[in-house]
């Protein structure tokens, strides 16, 4: 599958302004609350109304979704707001009801992302299909598999394609539910640029504090839409309550956000934007050439190693430098993640070369 310029077109008829809004409930609970919250919706930049109707949860016991009454529901939504509507698919029975439906947007959940059986399966439902398809990204940090389950839908002749950016299952404390990788979105939309590329916040954040600025940095990114969870009192939400907010904090949050072009044309930007981007070249240049002589003085202490029979990994020295570094970092304003994550590559480049120096006898 190769990037095409008709991945944008599905996207494009929404005729939007804006970044596309998708907003509603994580899980459909009664008539009324469905009700209650696409009439507010319609008062936002939101095109499309989502709502769980069958929720994948961790643990068994937990509210697992109302079914299939909650499809008349969201098309009771639709018919007296005019929004269109979306909802999760993990299976053919589902995807056969939300077809009945007439459910506009049905996307993949991220544990089904992960199983080419599941997905083949719902590709073979959804063959043909007219409906806009989107693809949440497997739970773990793997392109190739995000992109293999695309590629199915894409086979089985589905045009309106799209992808969700929800986070990665992380085993590490980060701050987030699920941890974004920003590196791997922004791989992806190297790769296929016109894929429209929507991010979910709510399950990246897990909490409803820093929703916004997961989606300025996203608008940043040139995403083309957030779905984003909402409810009217998201408090006494069935599920996921700590990340849903209220269609009026939606409102605000998508009036506050900037959306900055991706190119500009101005004589004066471009020339400030050269210079700066020379600036950047000198550094990246500094920084390689850095890293290149750092793992020279570990080939050294390879040969040293060697030499006295000493083991590779030091790592009461490594949680020095570590330390050591962190708080530098932060003097010059660097996060600790990304300190950490910085060094931990490069540790494993030095073992990795002092690896073949004591293996393979490089030195
Ligand atoms: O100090 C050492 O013993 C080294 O080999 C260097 C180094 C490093 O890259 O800084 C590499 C491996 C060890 O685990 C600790 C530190």
């Amino acid at each position: 599958m190769t990037n095409q310029k008709k991945f944008k077109n599905w996207l494009q008829a929404f005729q939007l302004d804006h970044p596309l809004v998708i907003a509603g409930p994580c899980s459909a609970e009664t008539e009324k609350q469905v009700l209650t919250i696409a009439h507010q919706l319609k008062d936002t930049d939101t095109s499309v109304m989502r709502a769980g109707i069958w929720k994948p949860r961790t643990k068994p016991g937990n509210f697992e979704g109302v079914g299939k009454i909650g499809l008349d529901w969201l098309k009771k939504a639709k018919a007296e707001t005019g929004l269109k509507i979306a909802t999760e698919v993990a299976n053919k029975t589902h995807v056969d009801m939300a077809l009945e439906a007439d459910v506009d947007v049905l996307w993949i959940g991220a544990r089904s992302t992960v199983s080419p059986f599941i997905v083949q399966d719902i590709a073979d439902a959804l063959k043909g299909t007219d409906k806009i398809v989107l693809v949440k990204n497997p739970v773990n940090p793997d392109l190739p598999l995000w992109l293999g389950a695309i590629e199915r839908l894409h086979k089985a002749d589905i045009q309106n394609l799209g992808v969700i950016h929800r986070g990665f299952s992380t085993y590490e404390k980060t701050g987030y539910r699920n941890n974004p990788e920003w590196q791997l979105a922004v791989d992806l939309q190297n790769e296929f640029p016109d894929l429209p590329l929507i991010l979910d916040p709510s399950h990246i954040a897990g909490k409803r504090d820093i929703i916004f600025d997961i989606c300025q940095t996203a608008l940043d990114l040139n995403y083309d839409g957030i779905m984003v969870e909402t409810h009217h009192t998201p408090d006494e939400a069935w599920s996921d309550a700590a990340q849903q907010i209220t269609p009026q904090a939606l409102a605000q949050m998508t009036e506050d956000l900037k959306i900055r072009k991706e190119h500009g044309d101005a004589a004066e930007f471009k020339n400030k934007l050269n210079t700066l981007r020379a600036k950047i070249d000198v550094v990246d240049h500094q920084i390689i050439n850095q890293l290149g002589k750092r793992m020279k003085i570990t080939d050294d202490i390879g040969a040293l190693k060697k030499k006295n029979n000493v083991a590779i990994l030091q790592t009461k020295r490594w949680n020095e430098v570590l330390d050591k570094m962190v708080s530098e970092g932060q003097d010059n304003g660097l996060s600790e993640e990304f300190v950490t994550k910085f060094l931990k590559a490069i540790h494993q480049e030095s073992i990795a070369h002092q690896h073949q120096v004591l293996v393979n006898d490089k030195k």
